[in-house]
């Protein structure tokens, strides 16, 4: 894991949330992506290394929607950046960490993505991403 990629933050209102974001950061969001895939809509700011991922659902059945219905709005991720997600996977598999699925995914901003599901690290659920060439 070479660093913190971005904090995923699910909301129920992405416009209203990415206004609040630009006023506590300072600065202007620099990316709006859907990612059908996931039933997400994403909005990333740059906070120096990392990143903020605000998430909001676009359909019923999207991750997001699911967890804010439970846990209502709130920290959703913690993704790492990853030189090699496939040998990662491999690594962290052998280490006894249960992945959600073992292939990769295309996500949003250009990465492959993998996650681990939460019970395997204490809560908390955990994305893999690599540069996508
Ligand atoms: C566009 C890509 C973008 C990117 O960065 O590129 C993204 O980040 S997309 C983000 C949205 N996509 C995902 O989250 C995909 C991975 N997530 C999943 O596959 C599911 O959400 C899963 C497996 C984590 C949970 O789904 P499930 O249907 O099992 O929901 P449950 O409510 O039954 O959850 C089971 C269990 O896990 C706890 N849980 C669920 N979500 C989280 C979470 N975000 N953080 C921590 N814990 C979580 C949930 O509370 C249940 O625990 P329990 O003790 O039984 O209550
Ligand atoms: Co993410």
């Amino acid at each position: 894991m070479r660093k913190i990629e971005h904090l995923g933050i699910a909301v129920k209102d992405l416009e209203a949330a990415t206004q609040t974001y630009k006023a506590l950061l300072g600065k202007s969001a620099y990316q709006t992506e859907r990612v059908e895939s996931e039933g997400v809509e994403t909005v990333f700011f740059k906070t120096g290394e990392s990143k903020i991922e605000l998430l909001g659902a676009t359909r019923e059945d999207s991750p997001i929607a699911k967890y804010i219905k439970k846990r209502g709005e709130g920290i959703h991720h913690i993704a790492f950046d990853v030189e090699d997600i496939d040998a990662e996977i491999k690594r962290l598999k052998g280490e006894g960490f249960r992945l959600i699925s073992d292939e990769p995914k295309l996500g949003a901003d250009n990465k492959r993505i993998a996650f681990l599901h939460p019970k395997s690290s204490h809560g908390v659920l955990v994305e893999l991403c690599q540069e996508a060439s």
